[in-house]
């Protein structure tokens, strides 16, 4: 199986949408310039995002699924992956999930700049547990993902301590903490812009997928 050459896709899929947007807030904005800024001497890098996978083309997800996933293959209606898009990249501008990921080698951290738009309340004014535990979850996979390549999610405990208000913008910042064999520890937080407010913590365990078990 080779991975996915670009020149397979179809233009839409392309588009980078972790790039700033007319939606965006201010704040949003203003953290992007910072943390493009920190890119210019190379300890930061920013990761594009797409609403596709890496092996969106239909025989190479297949292929994909049935080394990787045998046992949900039987279960995968094929046709229906043709549709698949991420999850976090399915509303309009500003609505839902908008983000913007950063990573530093160095320190082996991955930030997430996140605004949760008005589609994704949980109590009036506040941002959904769901949506939280999502964004966390896409931050510390991509850190995962990024240190030992495909990892899927076994283990994610997260304290929510302050209630986030919607459409605010908030920073998730994960650390790898170790990896040991095929196990991936990794932490985070969800804070306040200013910092001041300590929102969510959490930590997480992925594991990396073998191809020789029967997952
Ligand atoms: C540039 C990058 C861009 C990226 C863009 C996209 C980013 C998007 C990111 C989105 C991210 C979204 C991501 C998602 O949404 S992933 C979707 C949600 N996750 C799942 O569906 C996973 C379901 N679970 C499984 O498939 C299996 O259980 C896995 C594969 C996880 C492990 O089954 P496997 O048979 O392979 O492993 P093993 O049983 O031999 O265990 C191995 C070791 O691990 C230990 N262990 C296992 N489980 C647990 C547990 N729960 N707590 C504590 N420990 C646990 C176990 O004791 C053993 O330890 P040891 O005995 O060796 O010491």
């Amino acid at each position: 199986m080779r991975p996915l050459a670009g020149s397979y896709l179809p233009e839409f899929f392309h588009e980078d949408h972790s790039l700033p947007k007319p939606s965006w807030s201010k704040d949003m904005r203003l953290l992007f310039d910072q943390f493009m800024k920190k890119c210019e001497d190379g300890s930061w890098i920013h990761l594009p995002s797409y609403n596709y996978t890496l092996f969106q083309r239909s025989q190479d997800i297949s292929a994909f699924i049935h080394a990787y996933l045998p046992t949900a293959s039987k279960l995968i209606n094929e046709e229906k992956l043709l549709q698949a898009k991420i999850f976090t990249r399915n509303f309009e501008d500003g609505l839902g999930f908008e983000y913007v990921m950063f990573y530093n080698d160095v320190e082996k951290r991955v930030v997430c700049v996140f605004e949760g738009g008005p589609y994704l309340q949980g109590m009036p004014g506040c941002l959904h547990g769901g949506a939280i535990a999502t964004m966390i979850d896409a931050t510390v996979g991509t850190s995962a993902m990024i240190a030992e390549g495909i990892v899927m999610t076994a283990n994610l405990n997260i304290n929510f301590k302050r209630p986030v208000p919607l459409c605010s913008v908030v920073l998730i910042n994960s650390q790898l903490d170790k990896i040991e064999g095929r196990k991936l520890f990794i932490s985070c937080n969800v804070q306040s812009v200013d910092e001041k407010t300590l929102y969510t913590e959490a930590t997480s365990l992925f594991i990396k997928l073998d191809p020789e078990k029967q997952v």
